[in-house]
Order: C-alpha cells, then structure tokens, then sequence
C-alpha cells in the first residue's frame, strides 16, 4: 500500500494578517509550515504554493522528503493541481492537510490512516458541544439543534483514485475535500478530531499554535 500527503499551502492567509502569508510566519520558533511538514515526515509530501513563496518553501522543507507544486486561486483548485502532480506516481491513498494546522497529533493522522482501510474517505471531526443560535443586529434570534453536528478538520484522507476523479468532475469551489467526495458518492468515514489541531485563522491563533506547540517541546 502506498500514500502521499498533499499540504496545501498557496492561500494568502488575509484574514490572519502579518507581513507574509501565516504559513511563512514563526511560531514557537519555526515557521508554521516547517512544523506542519514535521507532523507528517518522513511520508513523501506534496507542498502546494504560490509561485513568488518558492525561496521560502525551499527553505522550510530543507532536509524533508517534499516536492512544490504551483496552486491555484482558491483552495479546491490549489488540491486539484496536487492531486494531478501525483497522478503519475498513483499512490493507493493520500491525506490532505491545510498549512495551517500545524500542531495536528500523530493520534489524528494514524486515526485517518487507519480508516482508510475499510472507508473510501476518512477525515476528523469534533461534535459541537456548545448550544448554537442564530442573530442578527447583536441579539440572539433563535437556537439550533447541535445534534449531530460536527466541526470538521484535516487531515481528509482517500483512495487516490477516487478524490481525483472526484476533484475532476467537480466544478464548483468546495470548502473542503469531504464536500468534494461526497459530491461524486464516496462515503467518508468520521475519526476522532482533536481541540489541540487548530487551523490557524485569526491573529490571535498564532498565541494558540504557540502554546501548543511550546508544550510538545517540554
Ligand atoms: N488558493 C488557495 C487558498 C487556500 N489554500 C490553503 O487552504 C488552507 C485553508 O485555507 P484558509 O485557512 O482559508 O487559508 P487562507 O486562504 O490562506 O486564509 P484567508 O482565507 O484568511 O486568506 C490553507 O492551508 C491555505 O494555504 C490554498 O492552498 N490555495
Ligand atoms: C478544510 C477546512 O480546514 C476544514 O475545516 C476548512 O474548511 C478550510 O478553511 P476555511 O476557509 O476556514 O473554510
């Protein structure tokens, strides 16, 4: 059985702010995306960019098993040109993961890997443990049911053949890789998610990331 991982790393991070995108910017003495290679060497890893962060990707995957591939304008086209660089090689199973996350445990990846051996598609989720309302002009409006609601995470992870056939016949800009199998009828299973994986999104994620990765470090 061979796997590939496929890191996509080609968003701006806008709403993260700073003065390079947040997968270049340091936490806990690294760059986020050198911690996120880290979580997943020494798998062969496909890292998509955009084509003026290549010095810097250069330099964050020194020493590790990792390939740059140029992205595309949003995030479903930057996994696609991934998905299309590996299509040569074919392996049986990849897992694609944001920049982004980069404190994700060795538990949430191995759950994912393990999946796939029954499932086409497997990704981590949380339940969603707090009530949830709706609002509007700053006053609540309503509530929802939380049953059976989950917040989901990467990495997402499915048969190769399977997630690019799915991506090629997928026109429209889907938030995540689940919402792209779904669309073409694969099943994906739920593994446990985990708090500690964060996407870095806000600013003030970097204190979070920082934590968590100063912790692992004790
Ligand atoms: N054109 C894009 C857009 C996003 N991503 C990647 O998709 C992941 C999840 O996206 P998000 O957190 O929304 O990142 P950004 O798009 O960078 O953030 P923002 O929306 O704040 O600009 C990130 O690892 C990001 O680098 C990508 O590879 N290509
Ligand atoms: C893929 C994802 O990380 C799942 O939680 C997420 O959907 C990508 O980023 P978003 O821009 O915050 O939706």
């Amino acid at each position: 059985m061979t796997s590939a991982v496929l890191i996509v790393a080609a968003g701006q991070g806008t709403r993260a702010g700073g003065p390079v995108a947040k997968q270049w910017q340091e936490v806990a003495g690294k760059p986020v995306a050198r911690w996120t290679l880290e979580r997943f060497a020494p798998r062969p890893t496909v890292l998509v960019i955009r084509p003026e962060d290549e010095p810097r990707a250069l330099a964050v995957s020194d020493g590790l098993d990792v390939r740059l591939v140029q992205g595309g304008a949003t995030r479903a086209a930057s996994v696609r040109a991934g998905l299309e660089a590996l299509a040569e090689a074919q392996p049986d199973t990849v897992l694609i993961h944001d920049v982004a996350r980069p404190c994700v445990p060795e538990r949430v990846i191995a759950a994912v890997e393990a999946a796939l051996a029954r499932t086409a598609g497997a990704a981590p989720a949380l339940a969603v443990t707090d009530a949830l309302w709706t609002g509007a002009d700053g006053l609540v409006t309503g509530t929802r049911d939380r049953a059976g609601l989950f917040r989901a995470q990467t990495p997402q992870g499915f048969r190769f053949d399977a997630i690019l056939a799915a991506h090629r016949s997928h026109d429209g800009d889907a938030a995540d890789d689940v919402a792209v199998a779904r669309a073409a009828g694969l099943a994906v299973a739920i593994v446990p998610g985990a708090e500690d994986n964060l996407k870095i999104t806000a600013p003030e994620d970097f204190a979070r990331a920082a934590q968590i990765l100063a912790r692992e470090k004790e």
